[in-house]
């Protein structure tokens, strides 16, 4: 990357910064742990943020160990208030937003437990000792993963399965057989074990000392009540059970009146007067107003002009949405990925994988977006559809879910392409980023249609984090020059887009995916870190990309755009985004590079101060929004 001289204006900013950093003493406050549910917590009282090590929390050495090896050295704040009340045998229900490092929380106290009762020779037999259930595939596989990489530097020898309804009974029956100490599995894959047979209620009974429910606020969408039901008779009463969520929710409490005893209430989103964000501090929250047709302009237009840090995970709403909008940005010799629930599951965790070691920078992703009612519809619907059940069945996987919970690493900007439906969708996909204490972005797309949603969503900010001014603020690095020097182009290579070429891509796609999936699988069990061979990001067309296309000409960039692009590229620079290799993985205190980062500092409309739509009393928002490319 060549070093970009700073501008006058970029000084300027980084002073504006440094300035606003120690008008704040210097420090940013990460949110401490709230209300315990004990009514401990003194009104008005501001807390400082502990900093509390793995030791002071009694852990287990080898635990200690493995977090070291992980160049983990501090707890987080949920981390903290949770592991000793776990460790006491206390049934706990946490709430901590997104990236906040849950499940650290729930698996430390359990290994620890664990280890304690194996060194004591007290490990009970014949069904697991502690079930780990989550609502979808894709979690199985990275608490799975957690828990195996803190057990790699353990040398007592615990074992952890996963087990999901995509194995065949006879491999169930393997992974479960020894038994293993922990299983991490969804709630529907553990209730079909027990009516087969596979697994039995009373070993459960037996054996069975913790259960954890992780994304419990999600749980219940994913139709797992009655799987959860059809398990509480085989729990022994002496099981301590947890249950982990970013939000709050009707779900988690009807969860936590079905399956709990007299538990401890954590809520990490409230700290002192005022609640903490449910979003986390670190990420900066944009939109953009624009028309549905004209949505593919504007991101073309973010990612042409890099006006946004990478990595990008971009979502939509529908799966031809996610092709359409990739075989656009190919046209342009932008590569992305896409992932949804058509694709087999190896092949759909290969791409996280894959993304997560920086292999491409932009992943196109559908996430589960029906409203309760639309599910509630499609339920009847598929009551009344026998044809349509099947299909259901046979494209879509059930159990997939892609913003629930998935811990992308070093996502920098999520894009709302299109609005989630409801603000806890919102808070799901914005939690894809910023994770653990990082930098983050968030840049929204709204259209005149998706206007209701957004200012649902902006008043639920408002209303948990008692803001009375706007959390979300207008983009300020896209001007309408910008924006207009790639109308002509972006609506002819959008118009080339036909339906067809989507459903050939689709199609093409999963054939790629599958093909991929099945030459994987048995590379992969033996060189599980070799990922060189996915190509998820291989364009989709054989069509080679007209420079016009590829390249945007210099005449067509406006300065403005072209100072912010060089802003954000500084930026980039600066964080050493371009030399993942050589970066040292920071812990929660590491730089967050927030005083470099241009949103904080840069406006495409100079130095005066941007308007946000309640600057603009008297008009209305419609016409408010629509100023926002026009600066
Ligand atoms: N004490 C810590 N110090 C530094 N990093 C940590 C710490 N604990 C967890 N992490 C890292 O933070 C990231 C987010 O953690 P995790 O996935 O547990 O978050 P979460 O709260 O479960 O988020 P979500 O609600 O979205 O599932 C992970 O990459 C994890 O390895």
């Amino acid at each position: 990357m060549p070093r970009v001289k700073p501008t006058r204006e970029m000084e300027e900013a980084a002073e504006e910064v440094r300035q606003e950093v120690e008008g704040a003493g210097g420090a940013e406050v990460i949110p401490d742990a709230g209300d315990t549910g004990s009514g401990g917590e003194e009104e008005g009282k501001e807390e400082e943020e502990k900093e509390v090590t793995f030791d002071e929390l009694g852990l287990d050495e080898q635990l200690k160990r493995a977090l070291r090896k992980k160049g983990i050295a501090k707890a987080t704040p949920i981390q903290q208030e949770a592991i000793p009340l776990i460790l006491e045998g206390k049934d706990v229900v946490a709430k901590a937003k997104t990236g906040s490092g849950k499940t650290f929380a729930y698996l430390l106290p359990l290994l620890h437990e664990l280890l304690k009762l194996s060194s004591e020779g007290r490990i009970r037999k014949p069904a697991p000792n502690a079930f780990i259930l989550v609502p979808t595939r894709e979690l199985c596989q990275q608490i799975y993963n957690e828990a195996s990489s803190l057990l790699e530097f353990c040398t007592s020898k615990l074992k952890v399965v996963q087990v999901t309804a995509s194995m065949s009974d006879k491999d169930i029956t393997v992974a479960l057989s020894g038994p293993p100490n922990i299983l991490v599995s969804t709630p529907a894959c553990v209730a079909t074990c027990i009516s087969k047979g596979i697994m039995r209620g009373a070993s459960i009974k037996e054996s069975l000392s913790m259960m954890i429910l992780d994304e419990a606020d999600l749980l219940l969408s994913y139709r797992c009540e009655d799987d959860l039901k059809a398990l509480i008779p085989h729990i022994p009463r002496s099981c301590q059970s947890i249950l982990m969520s970013a939000t709050s929710s009707s779900d988690v409490d009807k969860l936590t009146k079905l399956l709990l005893h007299n538990p401890f209430i954590l809520t990490l989103t409230e700290v002192g007067r005022a609640k903490d964000d449910v979003i986390p501090k670190n990420v900066q929250q944009f939109w953009i107003s624009c028309d549905a047709k004209d949505k593919m302009l504007h991101i073309l237009a973010l990612l042409k002009f890099e006006l946004i840090q990478k990595k990008v995970l971009i979502f939509v709403n529908s799966i031809d949405a996610a092709f359409r909008l990739r075989l656009f940005l190919e046209k342009f010799g932008i590569r992305s990925a896409v992932l949804n629930a058509e694709l087999p599951q190896n092949s759909r965790l290969h791409i996280i994988e894959a993304f997560n070691a920086r292999l491409f920078d932009y992943l196109i992703a559908t996430d589960d977006t029906k409203t309760k009612e639309e599910k509630q519809t499609d339920k009847e619907n598929k009551k009344e559809s026998k044809v349509s059940r099947k299909h259901l069945q046979q494209t879509l996987d059930s159990e997939f879910g892609v913003v629930r919970g998935i811990d992308f690493k070093n996502v920098f900007t999520v894009v709302n392409f299109d609005m989630p439906p409801d603000p806890a969708g919102y808070v799901h996909r914005i939690g894809r980023t910023g994770r653990a204490n990082k930098t983050g972005a968030s840049i929204s797309l709204v259209s005149p249609e998706e206007d209701s949603t957004f200012e649902e969503i902006e008043h639920m900010l408002q209303d948990v984090e008692k803001k009375d001014r706007d959390c979300i603020s207008p983009f300020p690095l896209l001007t309408k020059d910008a924006v207009e020097s790639l109308r002509y182009r972006a609506q002819d290579v959008a118009r080339s887009v036909t339906t067809r070429d989507i459903q050939e891509a689709r199609r093409q796609d999963i054939k790629n995916e599958i093909l991929n999936s099945e030459k994987l699988k048995s590379h992969f069990e033996e060189n599980p870190r070799d990922l060189d061979l996915l190509k998820h990001d291989k364009v989709l067309s054989n069509k080679e990309i007209p420079a016009h296309l590829r390249d945007v000409p210099d005449y067509l960039i406006d300065p403005k755009t072209k100072e912010a692009s060089n802003v954000v590229k500084l930026s980039r620079a600066a964080m050493g985004i371009d030399r993942p290799q050589r970066r040292k993985r920071q812990g929660f205190k590491g730089g967050s590079g927030r005083s470099r980062d241009p949103l904080r500092t840069f406006s495409a409309e100079g130095k005066s101060r941007r308007r946000g739509r309640k600057d603009r009393e008297g008009e209305p928002d419609r016409r408010k929004k629509s100023k926002k490319t026009e600066s």
